[in-house]
C-alpha cells in the first residue's frame, strides 16, 4: 500500500494559461470492473464499480456520478480515499467527461469523515501514508479542472465536510436529522491550515473561526444560512437537482470556467503542495501524541455506547 499514492500536480497548457491538472499515480491493479454501452447519439457510457467507490458516466451529457458505497457510513479509509482518488483521476482524464456529481450510495450519510480507525493505534508510518491519502484527495478534488458538485444526501462530518466544500456548488437533502460541519474540535483533535483555508473561502473568517472552535455542526437550513451550502432540497430530489445545476455549469465554455476556478484555487493548492511534507510530519507528530490517541479512543468508544 505504501506506493500507492505517489503523485504530483502538473501543469498542462491551456492556451497561454496554465491550468492545475491533478494526479494520482498508484502502483497497484485497480479492481474496478467497467462496462460500456452506446447511447442514442453514439457516445458511450460507462458504468465502474470497485469496493468503495461506483461510478456512472453518461457519455451523451458528459455528466459522471460518482457514488460512495463503503458500508456502514462511507467513512473516508486509506482504501476508500484511494479508490476515489483513483477513480477521479480517470474521469479527470477522460474526454468525454465534463463534470461530476459526488453523492451516496448510503442512506442517511454522505460520509462520516475520515476513518478514525485509520488515525487510531497505528504506527507512525501508517498515519503519514494515511495522511499524504488524506491530502492527495482534496488536491484532487478542490484543483479539479472539470466541474464537480457535491449531492449531500446525508450527514457529512470532517472529512465528508471537506470534501463537499472542495467541490464547486454544494445540494443538501433538506432532512433537519442530518449534519454538516468540521466538527474536529469535538473529537479533540484540530484540523489542519488547508481545511481551516477552504471554509474561510466557503463561509468566511468569522463564521469559520466559531465552527473550529466549538466543532459545530450544521443542520441543512443552518448550512444554507451560513453559505455551507448552496441549496437545500427534497432529498428525492437531491440527484435530479445536482444534474440541472451541473447541465448550467456546462454551458459555460470548459476553458473559460477552468481558468477562472484555477485562478480562485491554485494559490490554496500551491500551499499545501509546497508544505505536504511538512504537514504531514506535523499531523504524525500530533495525533501520535498519548493524549490525542486517549481523546480518539474515548470518541470511538462513545460512537460505540451511544448505539447499545
Ligand atoms: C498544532 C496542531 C495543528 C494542526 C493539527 C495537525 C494535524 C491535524 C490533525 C488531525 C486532523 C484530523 C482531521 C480529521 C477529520 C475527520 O474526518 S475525523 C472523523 C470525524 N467524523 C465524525 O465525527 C463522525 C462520527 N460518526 C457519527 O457521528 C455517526 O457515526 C454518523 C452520524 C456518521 C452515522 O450515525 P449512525 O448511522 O447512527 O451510525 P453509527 O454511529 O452507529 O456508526 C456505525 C459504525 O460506524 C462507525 N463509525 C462512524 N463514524 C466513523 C468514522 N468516522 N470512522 C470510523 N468508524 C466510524 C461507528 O463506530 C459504528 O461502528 P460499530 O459500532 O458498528 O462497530
Amino acid at each position: 500500500m505504501a506506493a500507492v499514492l505517489r503523485r504530483g500536480f502538473r501543469l498542462v497548457s491551456f492556451g497561454s494559461s496554465q491550468l492545475l491538472c491533478g494526479g494520482c499515480k498508484h502502483g497497484r491493479t485497480s479492481s474496478l470492473s467497467i462496462c460500456s454501452t452506446s447511447s442514442r447519439n453514439s457516445s458511450s457510457s460507462s458504468s465502474s464499480s470497485s469496493s468503495h467507490v461506483k461510478v456512472d458516466l453518461d457519455g451523451s451529457t458528459g455528466i459522471a456520478v460518482v457514488k460512495f458505497q463503503s458500508s456502514p457510513v462511507n467513512s473516508m479509509s486509506l482504501d476508500f480515499l484511494t479508490e476515489l482518488c483513483i477513480s477521479l483521476e480517470k474521469l479527470e482524464l477522460d474526454r468525454s467527461c465534463r463534470g461530476v456529481i459526488l453523492t451516496s450510495a448510503l442512506p442517511k450519510i454522505f460520509s462520516a469523515g475520515l476513518d478514525i480507525t485509520e488515525m487510531y493505534g497505528k504506527n507512525p508510518e501508517h498515519y503519514a501514508e494515511f495522511w499524504k491519502s488524506v491530502q492527495e484527495i482534496w488536491l484532487k478534488v478542490y484543483g479539479y479542472s472539470k466541474i464537480a458538485i457535491a449531492a449531500i444526501n446525508g450527514s457529512s462530518p470532517a472529512g465528508g465536510c471537506l470534501v463537499s466544500m472542495a467541490c464547486d456548488y454544494r445540494i443538501m437533502a433538506d432532512d433537519p436529522r442530518y449534519r454538516i460541519g468540521l466538527n474536529e474540535a469535538q473529537l479533540g483533535i484540530v484540523a489542519p491550515f488547508w481545511f481551516k483555508d477552504t471554509m474561510v473561502n466557503t463561509v468566511g473568517f468569522r463564521t469559520t473561526e466559531l465552527s473550529l472552535q466549538f466543532g459545530l455542526m450544521y443542520s441543512p437550513s443552518d448550512a444554507l444560512k451560513i453559505g455551507l451550502v448552496d441549496q437545500v432540497v427534497p432529498e428525492e430530489n437531491v440527484l435530479s437537482t445536482a444534474t440541472e445545476t451541473i447541465t448550467k455549469w456546462l454551458a459555460i465554455p470548459d476553458h473559460a470556467r477552468e481558468i477562472s476556478k484555477s485562478m480562485m484555487r491554485k494559490p490554496m493548492v500551491d500551499r499545501l503542495l509546497a508544505s505536504r511534507e511538512s504537514d504531514i510530519k506535523n499531523f504524525v507528530n500530533f495525533i501520535t501524541k498519548d493524549s490525542i490517541q486517549k481523546s480518539l479512543g474515548f470518541y470511538m468508544n462513545s460512537l460505540k455506547q451511544r448505539k447499545a
